[in-house]
């Protein structure tokens, strides 16, 4: 089955027989190229179309040319779409085979959607002799009357549904030819069908019948036979009333279909799918993602030489359609294989890291995301601080701008950041983010501490036991001589880099970082400004979430620590000058007695706070300093749609504050937010004011 070589977009144009009932022999209007047969010529105008049939064609041949190669595509899994368009009384539906009479189901006049399903039941049948595979083929059939959506084989054909919904309507088994029959007849008994000045049996409406082929893996593939109804000047057809109104909407549906395919062709990036329920409907098929084939029917007669020409012109412009549903296959195969081997990938890291570190993480933790100061570069290994980059891959990134639907302007000037951010972080690895941020001196403390022995951790590379003994010495005697360079190895435990290089989410990743800078069991003491220290007052009313909440009881973590007693701290000082770090189940245990402990300190804090500020000056300038930390906090550990939720920001000011804390590493201070260019005149000072603020 050749999967590549069809284009996507097929056109053919079939002239119909002479009207009998017009009772003239006259001269045809269509003049076929002698020399090539997919050329016409009309009001001495040339089209070049994929074909052109004339009004002698066999329905077989037609069949064989335009739509058989459309059967293979759909085995492909592609989802394919023929549509008959024309003027009335042109055959559209004898070619599409929508009829059940007599005439109709003749092997010579047999149109195309019975033959579409004798290939699909033979082909299925052969499959399913030669594997064990089931395939189900089932059949459905709506109309669309005066801009209403009907389910011709549903219990209520009279009532109409919702366009929308036209997806999950009716379905009958198919497994003969005589169950199709039966089928049409249900559909045509109820389908909206009158007498006209152009045609006996005239449809005043457009229909779809889809043929549904599930696998037994649920796996859908769609054939849509799409029968449009006759484009018809309202003067010809001479109607009025009812039959007007049909005749207009028929044509708004006709018109609507041209808007969209020609804004296909045009490449807009805007298609008015909505402007009809035709094209409601039908917008699952006139996407890139589709097969599409175009039979327009045109008349010989001199007397409906505008309509033809138009019908032409419609065809023309669907020819310049440029779909490719291969790309958006391989594109999709590439994001499942893609997905595949994120999944293995940390699959492996998960067998390869220990047990102690899989574990849920409490959230008794304080991240320390800051520049590192010459103790920390003498006494700590560091990780690199979150970059919002490495935690959200690219594609993601850009999707999150398209779906946030930002103007042009927007878009151009966050490209230019992206742009701007990919250059300037274009030299970092980001497979070995742990070590070349050790590297660049730039992080985040890191600490293992266990209260009762001194743990060891094993060096990546030699596999040789070292210990944090040495740096733990130095830390406690608080020696502060010029920054020595971090070790060109750091010590790592395996783990650790498997961490830093597995492409977790962005809340996963800092999950892991809480649960690697822990600083309640620290034995280096973080100072209380840093970036990321918590406040432990939450003002905003966003505190339900979990990773404020986590937050917030890393904050009672370490209110709990200064609140310990001097005996008790002296007790901690001589345990990290004996370099004893605790281990991770006992840090876990640890913090939570001091979560329970605290959470009546934070509750008894809190209520003082709001008593204070209204006592004293000094009180309202601690907790005006208090209510900063906490916006910085967020500003810096908030991921895109929580900073939208922030009063006074939204998505574009909060997908570029986003773009700027991870070119920045964080935010060190509100100045530093304050000083960046995303702000207007005014618009700082109103986010402040939203957020109780000093600006
Ligand atoms: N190529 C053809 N060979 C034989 N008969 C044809 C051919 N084309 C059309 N007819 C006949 O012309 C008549 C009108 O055709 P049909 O109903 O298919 O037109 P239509 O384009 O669907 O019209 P409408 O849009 O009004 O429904 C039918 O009786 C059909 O059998």
């Amino acid at each position: 089955m050749d999967c590549d070589k069809l284009s996507a977009v097929r056109v053919g144009v079939r002239e119909a027989p002479f009207r009998s009932f017009l009772g003239r022999q006259e001269p045809s209007i269509v003049h076929f190229s002698p020399q090539a047969g997919n050329s016409l010529v009309v009001d001495q105008n040339d089209y070049h179309f994929d074909y052109a049939f004339r009004s002698t064609v066999s329905q077989l041949e037609l069949y064989g040319a335009l739509i058989m190669p459309l059967v293979d595509k759909l085995f492909c899994g592609f989802e394919c779409t023929v549509m008959a368009y024309g003027q009335t009384g042109t055959g559209k539906s004898y070619s599409m085979g929508m009829t059940a009479d007599n005439q109709a189901t003749s092997e010579e006049h047999l149109g195309v959607l019975p033959r579409c399903l004798r290939d699909i039941l033979d082909r299925v049948a052969a499959k399913q002799e030669n594997t064990l595979e089931r395939i189900q083929v089932s059949a459905s059939f709506i109309e669309i009357y005066n801009e209403k959506a009907y389910d011709l084989l549903g219990a209520t054909p009279m009532d109409p549904m919702l366009a929308s919904r036209c997806n999950s309507c009716t379905c009958l088994p198919l497994a003969s030819q005589e169950d199709l029959q039966r089928l049409l007849q249900l559909g045509n008994n109820n389908r909206h069908v009158r007498r006209t000045n152009m045609n006996a049996n005239s449809s005043r409406s457009h229909a779809i019948v889809t043929i549904h082929m599930r696998r037994q893996g649920g796996q859908l593939f769609r054939m849509n036979i799409v029968d449009l109804a006759g484009s018809e000047g309202v003067r010809r057809t001479g109607h009025e009333g009812v039959a007007r109104q049909e005749g207009v909407s028929i044509n708004m549906g006709l018109l609507s279909i041209n808007k969209v395919v020609m804004a296909m062709a045009a490449g807009h990036t805007v298609i008015p799918y909505r402007d009809s329920v035709l094209t409601t409907v039908l917008q699952k098929s006139l996407t890139s993602q589709s097969y599409l084939t175009f039979l327009a029917c045109i008349s010989p007669h001199a007397c409906d030489l505008s309509e033809t020409i138009s019908t032409l012109r419609f065809a023309k412009s669907a020819k310049r359609l440029r779909l490719n549903p291969q790309q958006m296959i391989m594109s999709r195969n590439h994001q499942l294989q893609q997905q595949q081997q994120q999944q293995q990938q940390r699959q492996t890291l998960a067998a390869r890291t220990p047990h102690a570190l899989r574990r849920p993480f409490t959230s008794s933790t304080t991240v320390k995301v800051s520049r590192p100061t010459q103790r920390d570069a003498q006494n700590s290994f560091y990780l690199m601080p979150p970059k919002p980059k490495e935690s959200m891959p690219l594609m993601q990134l850009q999707r999150t701008r398209s779906e946030m639907g930002l103007t042009p302007k927007a878009k151009k000037r966050a490209r230019e950041e992206l742009q701007m951010e990919t250059t300037m972080d274009a030299p970092s690895d980001s497979n070995h983010s742990a070590i070349s941020l050790v590297e660049k001196g730039c992080s985040a403390a890191v600490s293992l501490s266990n209260s009762e022995t001194e743990s060891t951790l094993v060096e990546p590379l030699s596999g040789s036991n070292v210990t944090l003994k040495q740096e733990q010495e130095q830390d406690s005697n608080g020696t502060m001589g010029p920054p020595q360079p971090p070790p060109a190895i750091p010590l790592f435990h395996s783990s650790l880099l498997s961490i830093a290089e597995e492409p977790y989410s962005q809340q996963q990743k800092l999950q892991q970082r809480q649960l690697l800078f822990d600083n309640t069991c620290s034995p280096i003491v973080l100072p209380a400004a840093g970036p990321l220290e918590m406040s432990g007052i939450q003002p905003l009313d966003i505190s339900q979430r979990p990773v404020l909440r986590a937050r917030r009881s890393a904050r009672l973590i370490f209110n709990s620590n200064r609140q310990q007693s001097s005996t008790e701290q002296q007790q901690q000082q001589q345990q990290n000058q004996n370099g004893l770090r605790r281990s991770m189940r006992l840090a876990v245990k640890l913090e939570s007695h001091a979560v329970t402990a605290n959470q009546l300190l934070a509750s008894q804090d809190s209520g003082s706070v709001g008593a204070s500020r209204k006592r004293s000056k000094a009180a309202a300038k601690r907790w005006m300093n208090n209510q900063k930390d906490t916006f910085l906090n967020l500003l810096n550990s908030a991921d895109v749609r929580e900073l939208q939720k922030l009063p006074g920001i939204g998505p574009k000011t909060a997908f570029s504050l986003a773009l700027q804390r991870g070119r920045l590493g964080g935010f060190q201070s509100l100045s530093q937010v304050q000083e960046l260019p995303i702000w207007g005149l005014v618009k700082w000072e109103r986010v402040c004011g939203a957020n109780g603020l000093d600006p």
